[in-house]
């Protein structure tokens, strides 16, 4: 998925101020296939000329609310960046297994992946749930 190629930051986005994301149209459902037009996830979610701020909010993205009040209180994030409003709602959905997202440095890639996870594990149960592994650059 190439969810903003447009991240280039001397370049503003298009003005599509009042667009929200619609979750539908993500077709959440739909398995191990390629979404039909990425381009088309990337305006719906483009603040006017905000790079990294997304038009819509953590609540929008179904997190558990304690998740939604560490972010506030704790993170001090006020919304959720473009590659998160895209990609969180997919990596909620059970019936996806794999994502390759793609986003400039610092947008909130690896965050995705810790809020995904924090959504599919089960607090109650006492035992590794989930592992997060840091691809080659951050390793060095
Ligand atoms: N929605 C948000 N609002 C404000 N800050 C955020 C948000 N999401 C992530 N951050 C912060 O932005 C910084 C970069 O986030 P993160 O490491 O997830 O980005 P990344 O795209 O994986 O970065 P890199 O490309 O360097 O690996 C971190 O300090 C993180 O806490």
């Amino acid at each position: 998925m190439t969810a903003n190629q447009n991240d280039d930051r001397s370049v503003p986005p298009p003005s599509t101020a009042g667009l929200v994301l619609n979750i539908a149209d993500l077709n959440i459902n739909r398995e191990n296939m390629f979404l039909d037009d990425p381009e088309d996830l990337y305006i719906n979610v483009v603040a006017d000329n905000t790079l990294y701020a997304s038009t819509i909010t953590f609540e929008e993205l179904n997190l558990l609310p304690e998740v939604i009040r560490g972010l506030y209180r704790e993170m001090g994030f006020k919304r959720p960046s473009k590659i998160q409003a895209i990609t969180l709602p997919m990596i909620s959905s059970p019936s996806y297994k794999d994502l390759i997202a793609q986003a400039h440095n610092g947008t909130g890639k690896t965050t995705c992946f810790g809020l995904g996870m924090l959504g599919r594990v089960d607090p109650n149960l006492r035992a590794p749930q989930a592992l997060h592994l840091p691809h080659q650059a951050l390793k060095q």
